[in-house]
């Protein structure tokens, strides 16, 4: 069959002819062959898209009627934007432009809440509670909330009736909190979940003005089915199959982009919504790519990928190319804002690669997060802080080979429904560090602890240190010794003593303890030390693995 090549170019970015919309809006350039059009005309093209599929095109008196796949596949892969890629008109244009312009690609969009707002609708919950329903009006996260929502609609040339409704309903919620004077989890999930409702409207609406057929989802309408832990819901296996069959069954039926709320889900008991936990649009993203067997996850940030350490304490971090499923779960789960702790489990599951990008800086190249890399050269991958950790020593009161007590003191904290990082044991004692900050909605307020200690003394002799913060060197286990050797030469220098030292199961993380006020500095030290200098063998004097500057 002859073919011939068809093009779209709206405001001069490519497009794909199989996302030709039914009218070709002003300033569309439509060229066959590599020869420019008029979009009035009627034709019938025959096509191949770049990734080889034979597609049908028909447009009749410049209206695009059909547009066929002789083997029409599905979604190519999810693009996920964080709050900060979608902050702003301007930056929702611009990822506008980012999501057409990869013409190979079909995207499932999920989307973050614009900006702060989440932090912004939880300070609103939190201030209604306790300002009476005559003032719910007046409080400045709600005016910041519309404005930004306002604004953001009239920038983009987008009818505020997209979003209307949910300011509308927004106000009477926090009429109810504050009426209430009570902020429950599960109203705090479905107040928080306006954020993300909103962004995707605006978010497919804007693509549609432009031309490009999109569809809003939220998420707990197509099938994410959550446990009933509202603030830090899990996502069921249920999930998968529901969410393929009503992504791929709409696809089908009627193509378009999908633009899909991140963080939020369906509570399978309570049907209520849930939310997956700070962060949780990373998670959406990677499940999403899981249930439709997707060739690629894109994550797209305000960094340059996942860096050396957070640029927040060493402006000096660097993009790390490559990390594997356990380096970058690792990594997430020791504290690296960047990945949600649980994203990386359904991409691991579908062994889908997952590249995270930079929407400020397309072009970087990110880093690709596969099952397995070349570790040969791998020393240390990047360093992760995670600070306000609590510690506990606790020794066993009874005597040596006294069997059963690391299962007695792990049962305790099973019973309180704690959960323990950084592990150090030897016979008779057990070195801990709890964290407070991994779930945002449950603190580990003083008074849980005290219980903790009340409980384990009756064991043990228990010392409660707080303020630490746990360092975690994630790299190549295999190359421990060096690690360790020069980790220590630094903190040595620094004065700092280390408090407890842990080598996880994972094989791909060492963790240390220190204290809160040197944390910074280690850091920063440390990575001057493994990613600033080069790594030399100085057999000469015996002294092992010397830095020195490259
Ligand atoms: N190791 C790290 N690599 C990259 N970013 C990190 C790291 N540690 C902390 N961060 C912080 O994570 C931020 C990106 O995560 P996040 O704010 O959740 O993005 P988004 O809202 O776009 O999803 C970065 O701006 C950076 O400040
Ligand atoms: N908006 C939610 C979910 C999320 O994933 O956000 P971000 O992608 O901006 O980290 C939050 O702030 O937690």
């Amino acid at each position: 069959m002859a073919t011939s090549s068809l093009h779209l170019q709206y405001y001069g970015v490519n497009v794909k002819p199989n996302l030709l919309p039914v009218t070709l809006p002003l300033r569309t350039k439509l060229f066959i062959n590599n020869h420019e059009t008029t979009p009035s005309s009627s034709l019938k093209v025959t096509c191949k898209s770049s990734s080889d599929v034979l597609e049908k095109h028909v447009i009749e008196n410049g209206k695009h009627v059909t547009s066929e796949d002789e083997n029409r596949k599905s979604y190519t892969c999810v693009m996920k934007f964080g709050g900060s890629s979608v902050a702003s008109a301007e930056r929702i244009m611009e990822v506008a432009t980012l999501v057409m312009s990869f013409p190979q690609e079909i995207p499932i969009v999920v989307l973050s809440a614009m900006g702060k707002t989440t932090n912004k609708l939880l300070l609103a919950g939190e201030k209604a509670v306790s300002c009476g329903v005559t003032n719910v009006s007046c409080i400045e996260e709600l005016s910041f909330i519309k404005d930004l929502h306002h604004r953001t609609v009239d920038q983009l040339g987008v009818d505020r009736s997209v979003i209307e409704k949910h300011l509308e309903e927004l106000e009477l919620l926090l009429n109810g909190i504050a009426m209430m004077k009570e902020l429950t989890k599960r109203t705090q999930d479905y107040l928080v979940s306006f954020g993300e409702c909103m962004s995707t409207r605006i978010f497919a609406a804007y693509l549609n003005k432009l031309g490009v057929k999109a569809r809003q989802y939220d998420a707990f309408e197509i099938g994410f089915i959550t446990t009933d832990d509202f603030t830090n819901a899990d996502i069921l296996e249920a999930t998968y199959p529901a969410v393929a069959k009503r992504l791929n069954g709409d696809w089908l039926s009627d193509p378009a982009i999908a633009i899909v709320t991140g963080f939020l889900g369906k509570a399978q008991k309570s049907c209520a919504v849930t939310t997956l936990g700070r962060g949780g649009s990373d998670l959406t993203a990677t499940t999403i790519g899981k249930a439709l067997g997707l060739p690629e996850i894109q994550v797209w940030k305000d960094v340059d990928g996942v860096l050396t350490c957070d640029p927040n304490i060493y402006p000096k971090a660097e993009p790390v190319p490559f990390l594997t499923f356990d380096e970058a779960a690792e990594l997430a789960y020791f504290g690296a804002q960047v990945l949600h702790p649980q994203s990386m489990r359904p991409a691991r599951e579908g062994d889908i690669p997952v590249r995270v990008k930079n929407s400020y800086n397309p072009k970087a190249p990110g880093t690709l997060i596969t099952k397995e890399r070349d570790m040969s050269k791998a020393i240390l991958t990047s360093i992760v802080l995670k600070r306000n950790v609590t510690m506990l020593d606790i020794v066993s009161t009874r005597m040596l080979g006294q069997y059963g007590f690391l299962a007695k003191v792990f049962s305790i904290f099973e019973d309180l429904g704690i959960s323990v990082d950084v592990v150090a044991t030897s016979e008779v004692s057990v070195s801990l560090t709890l964290d407070p900050s991994k779930l945002w909605s449950r603190e580990l307020i003083q008074q849980e602890l005290d219980h903790v200690v009340e409980e384990l003394e009756k064991i043990a002799v228990v010392n409660l240190l707080q303020n630490r913060s746990i360092i975690s060197l994630i790299g190549n286990v295999q190359q421990s010794s060096l690690i360790l050797e020069k980790a220590f030469c630094v903190l040595r220098r620094l004065g700092v003593t280390v408090q407890m030292i842990s080598q996880g199961a994972s094989k791909v993380n060492i963790s240390l303890v220190v204290n809160d006020t040197e944390a910074d500095e280690c850091v920063r030290a440390l990575h001057e030390a493994f990613f600033e200098t080069k790594l030399q063998r100085d057999y000469t004097n015996g002294n092992g693995y010397v830095a020195k500057s490259s």
